[in-house]
């Protein structure tokens, strides 16, 4: 049986407002509506399919009050986390939102109308109360504090929500469960006790031995239940981490696990985040719940200390245990024994014994590197799944991107390089060429400055899309202005790594050489504004290699990028 939900009833409103769904949707239809932001999505879902419960809405002020106060809702209810909607002057001016007022809550994601709220009241929050009260301290470098103070707007709107549509989502659909789904399907596999675990990092070892320690103290199923709605800045995606999980979960005993995903947004709250997590999780059905070490944890603060001590969250927690309806399973640090090629608890580990660690920056140099991740850390195929996130320097894209001068050599350089790299193989070579862009790309640009920017950021677009995909992409145009080619560097470098070659041929050479006639028209004004001719070409200040067609030949050229990119790790072989 699954556990009771918080204040006795799940409040599944998809459940509940089904019924009157086709009146709702005409409504919603001709209500003003306010566009939810991913946060308030986040929010919005888990009220409505109960993972909050016992709450049926935003908070009013009373049960704002309650829980910034005391971790409680005005019905009595222990909830430690205000959940809210924020909202600015114009949108309570544009939308007429005013007690008694219904509005309906639209997804900015696909304009789809989700709900409809019946405002009871509008406040404005103390942030400063809130930030103390809530997270403990009103230092911005938590990112719970941060939202509230740059993010979340001045007034909230507290009220009681009519469901009408699920959330769309189009990744993992078999896991996600809501709470009724959850409940039924712990039911279906008749598990009685069920210990759920909280995430939102990839699992390893020390995590599954942690699990089922769990699991055999309270003789309880497993509920790997990890956060899939937004996490701290900076997290692995959960793409990633559900692959990681999904790989896991095959190493655990024949049917001891289940995998659901929650698509929650933490505040990184620590003690109280970690009495609000348990509350959804009874929600879920879950009968118990581990609180590990630095539970819901945000990191250091502007001294340089950890917002919260390391069991801060399991004395909240511990503090609300007989009322709280789920039980706590409290966990120390796990940590490796070689000698017994075994984890344990860090409190159970006696003095003097051997032990090892991998902390999570080491973790990330192993797999930036390529360097093994040994198995008594985690499991291959969940290294796999991370190195295929982390591909190693000859896996990925990159960009040369070449300037200098018409006809200083830059495409006859371009070409030999791409067939250089094409009999290298390992990625598709892609080509940015002045003239082809100018064809393809920006047939509408003439040669001001405004169009040989435009041309400059669109290459720029390109060849970041294409270097993120694994190409190597190859540039060339003139780009004679200094601030658009950083800007190119910056945009490009976001996706790989970016070389800049300045093709630095004197423009004397580059004319005398022009089979074409070009630079005799523009000397004779028949093309204006030319470059080196009557419009000025800025040299690079921090060219990543400085090339010159009158001193080299294409073939000593090539190969100078070639040693560049080998430098890089870029061309090694397997
Ligand atoms: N006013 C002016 N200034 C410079 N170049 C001119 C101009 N008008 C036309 N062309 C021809 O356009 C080609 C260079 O375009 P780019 O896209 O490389 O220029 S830029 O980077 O946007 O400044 C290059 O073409 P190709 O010679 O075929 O390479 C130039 O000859």
């Amino acid at each position: 049986m699954a556990n009771s939900p918080h204040g006795g009833v799940l409040k599944d409103l998809f459940a509940r407002d089904l019924p009157r769904h086709a009146e709702l949707s005409i409504e919603s239809e001709r209500l003003p509506a306010l566009v939810l932001s991913e946060r308030h999505l986040c929010d919005l879902e888990l009220i409505l399919n109960g993972g909050f419960s016992p709450l049926q809405g935003f908070m009013s002020q009373e049960d704002y009050n309650g829980v910034v106060e005391n971790n409680r809702l005005v019905d009595g209810n222990l909830f430690s986390m205000p959940i809210t909607l924020d909202v600015d002057e114009t949108q309570i001016k544009e939308l007429g939102i005013k007690p008694g007022a219904r509005i309906t809550l639209r997804d900015s994601r696909d304009d789809r109308n989700l709900a409809i709220l019946t405002v009871k009241d509008l406040y404005r929050p103390d942030k400063i109360r809130e930030a103390v009260q809530v997270f403990g301290s009103d230092d911005d470098t938590h990112p719970g504090v941060k939202h509230l103070f740059t993010v979340a707007r001045d007034t909230y709107v507290g009220g009681e929500l009519e469901a009408i549509n699920r959330l769309e989502h189009y990744d993992f659909l078999d896991l996600r469960f809501t709470p009724t789904e959850l409940r039924a399907h712990f039911n279906k596999l008749g598990w009685q006790k069920v210990v759920a675990f909280q995430t939102r990092n990839p699992m390893h070892r020390a995590h599954r031995e942690l699990t089922v320690r769990a699991a055999r103290s309270q003789q309880a199923n497993v509920l790997i239940h990890p956060v899939v709605g937004l996490t701290k800045p900076g997290d692995i995606d959960h793409f990633t981490r559900v692959r990681v999980y999904k790989a896991l979960l095959a190493r655990y005993p024949n049917s001891m696990a289940a995998l659901a995903l929650l698509p929650l947004a933490m505040r990184m709250g620590g003690p109280r985040e970690a009495l609000w997590h348990a509350v959804i999780r009874k929600n879920h059905g879950a009968t118990h719940f581990i609180v590990g070490r630095d539970h819901a944890g945000p990191g250091k603060n502007k001294d340089g200390k950890d917002h919260y001590g390391p069991y801060e969250a399991q004395e909240l927690v511990k503090r609300y245990q007989d009322e709280l309806g789920i039980k706590m399973v409290e966990f120390q640090e796990m940590i490796y024994i070689p000698d017994k090629d075994e984890y344990m608890p860090a409190d159970e580990i006696p003095n003097g014994t051997r032990t090892m660690n991998i902390s999570g920056t080491e973790l990330r140099n192993r797999l930036r590197t390529g360097k093994e991740i040994p198995a008594w850390f985690s499991y291959p195929e969940v290294v796999e799944v991370l190195r295929e996130q982390n591909p190693l320097p000859r896996e990925k894209g990159f960009t040369v991107f070449m300037t200098g001068y018409q006809n200083c050599g830059k495409d006859q350089i371009a070409r030999a390089l791409q067939t250089t790299l094409n009999q290298g193989g390992g990625r598709p070579v892609s080509m940015l060429v002045g003239e082809t862009v100018r064809h393809e790309l920006s047939s509408e640009l003439g040669f001001s400055r405004q169009d040989r920017d435009l041309n400059i950021s669109r290459i720029a677009f390109v060849a970041s899309e294409l270097t993120k995909a694994g190409a190597a992409v190859i540039a060339a145009p003139i780009a004679p202005f200094e601030d658009a080619r950083r800007q190119a560097r910056q945009l490009i470098e976001k996706s790989g790594p970016f070389f800049l070659i300045h093709v630095a041929t004197p423009l004397e050479y580059c004319e005398k050489t022009d089979r074409r006639g070009i630079y005799k028209k523009a000397r004779a004004g028949e093309i204006k504004g030319f470059t080196g001719v009557d419009d000025p070409y800025e040299e690079p200040s921090k060219p990543d290699l400085v090339v010159d067609l009158e001193k080299q030949n294409v073939r000593s050229i090539v190969h100078e990028i070639i040693l560049l990119l080998e430098s890089n790790g870029l061309l090694d072989r397997v």
